[in-house]
């Protein structure tokens, strides 16, 4: 893989804020990688964590990484999440799920005490919605999902791998969605949220505790979310 300084930056820094004993949230892509590999130094030097994947692409890193990975039914509370992002504006609201790994990535960071989030400048945006929305649907009757999304303005096409319809780690597949400019992220949630078939989409809009910028240069820029997230505990 190139090395991308300022993922990399991000990535490894998120690090910093783990403790011994956390319960530990593994988000998936290549900023995310970082971290893990980083995780996995610590691990392997005495650090005492366990932790829990947002895919089977990080879940398999985590295991080549020696880095322990716990059973759902023994997780209480995860204490910190640490996942990237396709784009980011400065309420801390994201769009997620460029790898595909949205609908685990959102049960993790909801059910994280913090979320913080790697990107490089690259993802920094005034306005969400350059990145085409994923949204994530299940394969029974998709034709009919799809037909509510365009009437929903959201210009769907059908993510493939090759020639194959690309499936997710929970067996659905993923529409990206070009909505435009999102200047309304929360009403555009509450829309999607209302079209059965529709499983999980990428906005992710009250999760992020902290973004964590990496440059190219190998600086970094931290911003934490001026509110708390609103999370049920
Ligand atoms: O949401 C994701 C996967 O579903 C990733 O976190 C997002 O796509 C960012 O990836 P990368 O760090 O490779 O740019």
């Amino acid at each position: 893989m190139d090395i991308n300084i300022g993922k990399k930056a991000a990535g490894e820094r998120a690090v910093d804020f783990l403790q011994p004993g956390m319960t530990v949230g593994l988000g998936t892509g290549s900023t995310a990688y970082y971290a893990i590999k980083r995780i996995g130094g610590m691990v392997r030097d005495g650090l005492v964590i366990r932790a829990v994947a947002t895919s089977e692409e990080s879940a398999r890193l985590a295991e080549l990484e020696q880095i322990p990975l716990v059973p759902f039914d023994q997780v209480e509370v995860i204490d910190i999440d640490i996942d990237g992002a396709d784009e980011v504006n400065d309420q801390l609201q994201l769009i997620k799920g460029g790898g595909g790994a949205l609908l685990r990535e959102k049960i993790i960071a909801a059910s994280s005490k913090e979320m913080i989030v790697v990107v490089d400048e690259n993802k920094l945006v005034k306005t969400l919605g350059k990145f085409p929305l994923p949204v994530e649907i299940i394969p029974f009757a998709w034709e009919l999902t799809f037909r509510h999304l365009v009437a929903l303005g959201a210009n769907p096409v059908t993510r493939m791998l090759g020639n194959e319809r690309f499936v997710t780690d929970n067996g659905n597949y993923i529409l990206d969605c070009s909505f435009g400019q999102i200047t309304d992220a929360v009403e555009l949630n509450t829309q999607l949220k209302e079209i059965p078939g529709i499983v999980e989409n990428g906005l992710f809009l009250n999760y992020a505790s902290a973004v964590i910028v990496g440059y190219k240069d190998g600086t970094i820029k931290e911003i934490t979310r001026p509110y708390p997230a609103t999370k049920s505990f």
